[in-house]
Parts: structure tokens; C-alpha cells; sequence
């Protein structure tokens, strides 16, 4: 936790090292969780935040156009995330496709990569400019942006290294961009800085395990997908936890704490 919230009864943000710690314990002897379950759980976080908030009925989407979602995806788990996401968008019936520049190394990536082959979801090298902002496919075009997470490190005068520096320069042309688990070129704990290449104004967030220190002035529409965070290691990382209703894998970020 980040040190000014010792004294607190707990926080609702993480810092970047507590979110690590908090993954790897979730990966560790006492919880016994594997890297593939938890970005199951993710991605599939992930994609019922993107469904409730742009496609169910009477949500953000232009009445009567059917909303198309583009997964744009990092070499790391955040990535990962995404393509998972993108499986699901595809199962729940949402015409979906992945742009994924650099494909990570670790087999799993592999794996996912092939489901969606094996779906005809396309995966593509890069992203397309918006079509003319007025007309109905990029007004329909939601773009999920699953590039980095936590483990971003701004680098260099750019702050990003290509071929992502083009993708989020592209990626900022679309007006409705849901980011999975931190935006994309945001410091994880400081958040957007200004002047930065970052994508500058996120429609949507979904943070995974729990909100991030970056994102706790974010003022778009936040969604948190942590459920399988045990109450136990909550408690002892000093994390507070929202509630979540029925079945739901994600609840909208609020202050109440779960009672
Ligand atoms: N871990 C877990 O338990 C779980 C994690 N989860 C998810 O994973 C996320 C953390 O995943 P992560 O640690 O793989 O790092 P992540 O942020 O995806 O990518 C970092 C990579 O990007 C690159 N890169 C970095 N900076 C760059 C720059 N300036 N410019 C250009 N490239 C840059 C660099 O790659 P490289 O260049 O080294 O190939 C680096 O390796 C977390 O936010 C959550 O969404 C969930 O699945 C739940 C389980
Ligand atoms: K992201």
C-alpha cells in the first residue's frame, strides 16, 4: 500500500508494487492461483464491462447500429488480458477483432492467439485510422485498450517505444476507448501526465484485482473486476473491496465498503 495509507483502515488503490505483490500472492502457495486462471478471470472482467456498457440494450450505442469492438493489444499480460476478452466479446455474439503489433513471447499467448484463429476472430498488425468520424461504423467502433498495465515504464522523450508509440497515437482518433486495468502511457501511480503520448481521455475503465493509485481521479465510468480476490488476503494487504451483484464478474467502482 502506498506509506500514506498505513494509518488508514485501508485503501481502495493500489500502488504499483502493492498490485504486483498482490498478483503474486494471489499465484503463491496460500491461494494456489495459476497466471492463465487469473487472466481468464480478467479478460472475462474485461468483456462483460465492455458488453454492459456499449452493447446491452439502451446502452451507450448509436440506436440501431450494431457496435463493433477493435481489442488493441500489448506483448505483456495486459494484452493477455485483452485477447481473452476478445474471445468472450466474440461468444456474447459482438463482432470483435484484435490488433495485436507485437505478439508477447510466453507460450500462453500462443494459445489464445489460435482460440481466436479457430474463432475467425481476425488478429491484425495494426490499427486503421477511424473511418470519417461522422459516419456509422466509427461512431459504432468501440476500442478496448488493452496495451499496458502495470507493468508500464514511460521511456524516453516519446514515452512509448514503437511499434506501440503509433498504435496509442492512432488509438486517440477514436472517441470511445475502454482501458483494461490502467490507460495505456499512464504512470501507474502518479496517472496521466501531461504532454505525454498516453491515451488522453479514456470513455471507460476496467480496473482488475483493484483500482490502481493512477486512477483514482479518473472520472469516466470505472469498473472493477476483482471478485476472486479472497476476503482474507484483502484484509491483509489492507485493500478495500467493493460489492458485487449476483453473478457479475465486474461492479462499478464506488466508495461503499463491502459489507
Ligand atoms: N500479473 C498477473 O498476475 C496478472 C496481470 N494481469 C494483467 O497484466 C498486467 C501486467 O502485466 P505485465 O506485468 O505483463 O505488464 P504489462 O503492463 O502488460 O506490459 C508490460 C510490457 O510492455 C512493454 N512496455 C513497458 N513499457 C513500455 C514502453 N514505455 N514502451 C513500449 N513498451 C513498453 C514491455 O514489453 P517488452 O518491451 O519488454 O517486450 C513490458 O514487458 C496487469 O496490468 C493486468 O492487466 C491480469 O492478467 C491478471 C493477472
Ligand atoms: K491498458
Amino acid at each position: 500500500m502506498a506509506s500514506d495509507d498505513r494509518e488508514a483502515p485501508g485503501s481502495y488503490f493500489l500502488s504499483q508494487t502493492a498490485a504486483q505483490k498482490l498478483d503474486e500472492e494471489l499465484m503463491g502457495e496460500a491461494y494456489g492461483f495459476t497466471l492463465e486462471q487469473l487472466m481468464e478471470l480478467a479478460g472475462l472482467a474485461v468483456a462483460q464491462a465492455t458488453y454492459a456498457h456499449y452493447v446491452a440494450p439502451g446502452q451507450n450505442s448509436v440506436p440501431g447500429e450494431k457496435v463493433n469492438v477493435v481489442v488493441c493489444c500489448g506483448p505483456g499480460n495486459n494484452g493477455g488480458d485483452g485477447l481473452v476478452a476478445a474471445r468472450h466479446l466474440h461468444h456474447f455474439g459482438v463482432p470483435v477483432s484484435v490488433v495485436y503489433p507485437k505478439p508477447g513471447k510466453h507460450v500462453h499467448y500462443a494459445r489464445l492467439v489460435k482460440q481466436l484463429n479457430a474463432l475467425d476472430v481476425p488478429v491484425l498488425s495494426k490499427l486503421d485510422a477511424p473511418s470519417n468520424s461522422h459516419d456509422a461504423l466509427a461512431r459504432s467502433t468501440v476500442l478496448v485498450d488493452a496495451v499496458f498495465g502495470f507493468s508500464f515504464t514511460p521511456s524516453g522523450p516519446e514515452n512509448v517505444r514503437e511499434p506501440f508509440k503509433t498504435l496509442i497515437e492512432r488509438m486517440n482518433d477514436y472517441d470511445k476507448i475502454l482501458c483494461v486495468d490502467i490507460p495505456s502511457g499512464w504512470h501507474v501511480e502518479q496517472g496521466l501526465q501531461p504532454g505525454t503520448l498516453a491515451i488522453q481521455k479514456p470513455d471507460a475503465l476496467v480496473s482488475l484485482t483493484a483500482p490502481k493509485l493512477g486512477v483514482r481521479n479518473f472520472s469516466g465510468h470505472h469498473y472493477v473486476g476483482g471478485r476472486f480476490v479472497p476476503p482474507r488476503l484483502a484484509q491483509h494487504t489492507g485493500l478495500r473491496v467493493c460489492h458485487y451483484a449476483v453473478a457479475d464478474q465486474v461492479t462499478r467502482f464506488h466508495e461503499k465498503v463491502d459489507d
